[in-house]
Order: C-alpha cells, then sequence, then structure tokens
C-alpha cells in the first residue's frame, strides 16, 4: 500500500506554539512550532544540521522541557504525565537506547517487561521479531560485540516489542543492509497499516523519506519551512524542469543566450553531447528555447521532463544540500549521551 491511501485520523502527536532555546535564551533553536500528526500516519521530519529538529524530537519524548508550549502525545501532556513512556518509544542513532552490555534478547525482554508484560511469556513473538530483522542468531550475544547494523537492528527490536502507539525513529536505516533496510520498511508499513501505529522519522536518506512517509515537515532555522504530504510536495515544486540533449558542442555565444533568455540550472556533458537543465514555469516556452537552439544550427537529441524528487524540494526550500548535511552531522563519537540526542 502507498503510503498516501492509508487513512488519516484524528492527531496522536500535538504541538502547540513551542520553543526552545539554549544557553540562556541567547540560542533559540525553535521558534514558535506548531503541528499536529495523525494516528495511523509515517511523518517525517526533515532539516539541515541544526535546524532544531533533535530540540523538537527530544521535547516530544519528554526528555527536555521547551520554555513554551503544550505537547500532546496520545492525549497526555508529555511534561506533566509520566504515562508518556508508555505512549512513545524511540530509536536513537547509534543504538543509544540500547543496554550494550546486555544480550540481545535480555535487551528485547527487558524493553517488552517495561510495558508491564511477562516477557516469559512471549518468547515465540521475540523469536519472530529477531528473526524478522535477521539477529536471531545473534540472540544470545552481548550488544557490545555486535556490529554497528546488528546494534541499529537491536534497538529497533527493543522499540517495536514495546507496541507503543507512537513510534520514534532516527535515522533508522543508518547501518542496515538493503535486504534488512527492505524488510524494516515492510514492517513500518505494516504496523502503521494494520496496527494503526504512528511512525515519525527523521533521516538524511530521502529515499527512505520519500518511499515511507505520508508527510514530510521541514525545519529550518527553528521554523517550520513546509508541512505537506510528500505527492503534495513534489507537485508543489514541480519545477518544470526539462532536460535537453544536443549532439553537438555548444558555442559559448550559444550558452549565454540560453542563459539570458531561460533559467539555465545546470550543464553537463555527457560523452560528445551537451546536456542542458532549464526551469520554466511555462511549459509553451519549450518552443522558445527549440527556435532558440534553431537559431544556432543545434538539433535537439532529446527533450525530456525532469521529474523532481523529495531531494530536490527539500534543496528548494532550505538552499541546503542534504548529503552535504549529512556528512556534517555524522558524530563517530560513542560517547554522546542519551540526552545529547533524541
Ligand atoms: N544543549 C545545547 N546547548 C546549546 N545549544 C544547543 C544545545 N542543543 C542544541 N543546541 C543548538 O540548537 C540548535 C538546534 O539544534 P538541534 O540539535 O535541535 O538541531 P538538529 O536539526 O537536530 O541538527 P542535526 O541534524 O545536526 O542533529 C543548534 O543551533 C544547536 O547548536
Amino acid at each position: 500500500m502507498q503510503p498516501t491511501e492509508r487513512r488519516q485520523k484524528q492527531p496522536v502527536i500535538s504541538v502547540e506554539n513551542m520553543r526552545k532555546t539554549y544557553a540562556d535564551g541567547s540560542v533559540v533553536a525553535v521558534d514558535d512550532v506548531s503541528f499536529e500528526v495523525e494516528r495511523g500516519s509515517v511523518v517525517g521530519l526533515l532539516g539541515p544540521n541544526g535546524a532544531g529538529k533533535t530540540s523538537i524530537i527530544k521535547s516530544i519524548l519528554g526528555v527536555v522541557l521547551p520554555d513554551e508550549g503544550d505537547i500532546r502525545v496520545d492525549g497526555v501532556n508529555v511534561h506533566e504525565d509520566d504515562d508518556v513512556y508508555e505512549k512513545v518509544s524511540a530509536v536513537l542513532e547509534g543504538a543509544r537506547n540500547v543496554y550494550w552490555r546486555l544480550t540481545v534478547r535480555e535487551n528485547i525482554s527487558f524493553f517488552s517487561s517495561l510495558q508491564g508484560i511477562d516477557p516469559r511469556n512471549h518468547r515465540d513473538e521475540h523469536d519472530e521479531l529477531m528473526e524478522l530483522l535477521n539477529i536471531d542468531h545473534k540472540a544470545d550475544e552481548t550488544v557490545k560485540n555486535l556490529s554497528r547494523g546488528m546494534k541499529q537492528k537491536t534497538a529497533l527490536a527493543c522499540a517495536l516489542v514495546r507496541q507503543t502507539p507512537v513510534l520514534f525513529l532516527d535515522e533508522p536505516t543508518l547501518g542496515l543492509d538493503v535486504e534488512a533496510s527492505h524488510d524494516l520498511r515492510q514492517e513500518l508499513d505494516r504496523l502503521v497499516t494494520q496496527e494503526n501505529r504512528t511512525v515519525v522519522l527523521s533521516s538524511h536518506d530521502m529515499d527512505v523519506m520519500q518511499d515511507l512517509c505520508d508527510r514530510v515537515i521541514i525545519i529550518d532555522d527553528g521554523e517550520i519551512v513546509t508541512d505537506e504530504s510528500v505527492s503534495g510536495l513534489v507537485e508543489l515544486f514541480r519545477t518544470q524542469a526539462y532536460e535537453v540533449v544536443v549532439e553537438d558542442d555548444m558555442s559559448t555565444t550559444a550558452r549565454r543566450t540560453l542563459e539570458r533568455e531561460f533559467d539555465v540550472a545546470e550543464w553537463r556533458e555527457r560523452g560528445d553531447w551537451t546536456v542542458c537543465e532549464v526551469s520554466m514555469a511555462e511549459g509553451d516556452r519549450v518552443h522558445d528555447l527549440m527556435r532558440t537552439l534553431e537559431e544556432f544550427d543545434l538539433t535537439p537529441r532529446s527533450v525530456s521532463v525532469v521529474q523532481p524528487d523529495l531531494e530536490d524540494v527539500f534543496l528548494e526550500v532550505t538552499g541546503e544540500d542534504e548529503t552535504e548535511s549529512e556528512r556534517g552531522s555524522e558524530p563517530a563519537d560513542e560517547s554522546r549521551t542519551v540526552e545529547g540526542r533524541a
């Protein structure tokens, strides 16, 4: 089932006028942010480094206290009611939410027992979960001895076993191989469509975001700059970009004329061909483009529409290169505390 086909229901998360500052108010991390997340949906939080995503997620998890605002999960005020722990589970980047000195199975049993469940009665389900994530052969291994991907899978298993209505996942596919990443996506889709659970994702992997999310909230500089369905976003930013391939090398005069008369986004060489990417709001300007090429005796080999994807939208909205952003955020520092991340 496509994310857009999922049923939209009443909000399970509600954030109203949230503001979060640090350093005695001199750093405004989140500025008057409001949004709701419908039950049974997958919502992505996207933004460049330092945009405020972690501050928002940590506030919803009840880990940090915002300066202002009202945050509710499943009707519970996260800063006034301890029950929030039963409402939300989170997978933290770097598997910081599991106990590295316990084995995989011990971790799963522990997190399952937090829900008031006797893990001894659910051994089969735990086995199935480990099988699903392909960590069953490591069930009795201490987490600290596992590879990064295996640690990540253990963290996921511990979050999934808690069966909370809301699941936060920070970079859930980081360190997973292609097959495990595919299985995880399927499992998340099942949780949402069949169990009506709600997933909030934060990831720099645009494919994962586009594939899984019903809706994406893009944060920049502590504010929401876009809050739209993925399909709506891509449609909204359909810039009518055309890729024109010309067989010959183009003269400087021809290039300059095109650049003057059209919005040329990019020039590329492809073998002996010149590829020009042009953005235009009105499709009928394509004829003007053809005429200009004719004036320079240039015959286009092909003209095709470039379909925008979520990454294009992100770049357009924030002016950021998310892949650069990702490189900049790589912590490589296992010592950061849970409080230091969402
Ligand atoms: N404990 C803190 N003390 C001071 N400033 C902080 C603290 N935590 C975050 N900030 C600042 O608040 C702003 C938002 O940070 P936040 O971690 O929420 O952003 P982010 O979008 O999650 O970034 P990233 O993608 O890099 O994790 C940044 O300017 C950051 O430097």
